[in-house]
């Protein structure tokens, strides 16, 4: 058989799109990563051929990758992509240079051809509903919904909520999966950049900034990811001044993850921050926790902790129920996959698993992006729908690329 060795592909670019294509047009199921501030892309193929759902017991499962919408399901269980096979690539490397590490392409397209096979399989994957199935949010609908939260707040139902809306984009013809995948990954260098495909649940795009849970070795992390502005200036990681809601609003999530500590009587964590952070053009308030397992004596802390911690209230709201229904309520689209988590498990002994921000589901023809804010009695409805379109605007930017030529 003809190996990856003998071929000859003339840039990463060409690869992936024989890689993608090849895989896509099988109905394999299938993820592509690259961590934040790593130099790897990696892979994973499964090609059993099925969505197959597992209980999120981390510790016990075999090398995959695991996606969980939003919701918690009735069977309680998530989409896992089992590694039928996994590898990485060095994108510090020309590709002709680690040949023996990628996987075999048997018969070696052109760039025009596979991009076609890719699009033919994306946009006609498993997908149910049309465009008309995924109503916009106006701002004004938006704008309304804030409101609601906020007299929600006042009234001592709520203490912070995050709504979202969806926003649908075209996808013209000449979408280039593989061209965007490649220019989030040269925007956002602190970013997860991910995507997936699961023919009967469909094809997502994203950049997450935030760490839901992660394990490598001993050491168990989280992080409280909230408040949100634009970056300006030379220096907006020095310079940049928090406001009262803004500092508020990413203590309650800090505060969401300390409880979660309490819950289980975990006292031994590190707490570091909070500090202003880069995502994108936008900067966040973080801080970050860690826990040594081994010291503590809790060797399932991952998974204890991705139960108590999801939704968090950086995506859902405090306390977490009330904001739950709230949401179930008021908000009047099904969020799906979005502001799940989703990401490597028990791969190269770590865990690392992402909140499903920054994302866009992939259709025949268009995508949705989706994006929230969080909500406190002191928010002003207008700023929110402002971010949000920011929010919007980190994924929407890479993905009809050949426009701006
Ligand atoms: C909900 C989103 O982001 C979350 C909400 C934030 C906020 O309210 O400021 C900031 C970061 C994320 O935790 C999103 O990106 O859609």
């Amino acid at each position: 058989m003809q190996t990856a060795l003998e071929i000859k592909f003339d840039s990463l670019e060409h690869y992936l799109n024989n890689l993608l294509s090849l895989h896509l047009e099988k109905g394999h199921q299938l993820a592509i990563w690259r961590k934040p501030k790593s130099q790897f892309l990696q892979i994973l193929i499964d090609n059993s051929g099925k969505a197959k759902k597992v209980s999120p017991r981390l510790e016990e499962l075999p090398s995959g990758f695991i996606v969980h919408p939003f919701e918690d399901q009735e069977d309680q269980k998530a989409y896992y992509l089992e590694a039928s096979s996994y590898f990485k690539i060095d994108l510090n490397i020309a590709i002709e240079d680690q040949k023996e590490n990628l996987k075999a392409i048997g018969i070696v397209k052109t760039n025009t051809q596979s991009k076609k096979l890719i699009n033919k399989s994306l946009f006609s994957s498993g997908e149910t509903g049309g465009r008309e199935s995924y109503l916009e949010y106006s701002k004004q609908d938006f704008v309304e919904l804030v409101k609601k939260g906020i007299k929600a707040i006042e009234n001592g139902e709520l203490n912070k909520i995050v709504p979202a809306k969806l926003k649908k984009i075209e996808l013209t013809e000449g979408f280039d999966l593989v061209n965007s995948i490649k220019s989030l990954i040269q925007a956002y260098p602190n970013a997860f950049i991910n995507f997936f495909h699961i023919p009967e649940v469909g094809s997502w795009l994203g950049a997450s900034p935030e760490v839901l849970i992660q394990t490598k070795g001993e050491l168990f992390s989280t992080m409280s990811l909230a408040g949100t502005q634009k970056a300006v200036g030379d220096n907006p990681l020095k310079n940049t001044a928090w406001t009262q809601k803004e500092i508020e609003e990413q203590a309650l999530v800090s505060r969401y993850i300390v409880d979660c500590f309490k819950k289980i009587r975990l006292r031994e964590y590190d707490e570091i921050g909070p500090k202003t952070v880069l995502a994108g053009n936008l900067l966040h308030l973080r801080s970050d926790f860690s826990v040594n397992m081994n010291a503590t004596n809790f060797p399932q802390l991952g998974s204890v902790m991705l139960e108590l911690l999801h939704p968090t209230s950086a995506v859902c709201g405090m306390p977490r129920k009330e904001a739950f229904d709230f949401l179930r309520t008021h908000e009047k689209f099904d969020r799906s996959l979005f502001a799940g988590y989703i990401g490597p498990v028990n791969i190269e002994e770590e865990t690392s698993i992402y909140v499903n921000l920054r994302t866009a589901r992939l259709m025949d023809g268009f995508a949705i992006l989706y994006a929230g804010a969080g909500v406190t009695e002191d928010s002003d409805p207008e700023k929110e729908w402002e971010e949000t379109e920011m929010k919007c605007d980190i994924i929407g930017q890479h993905l009809n690329l050949q426009k701006k030529l």
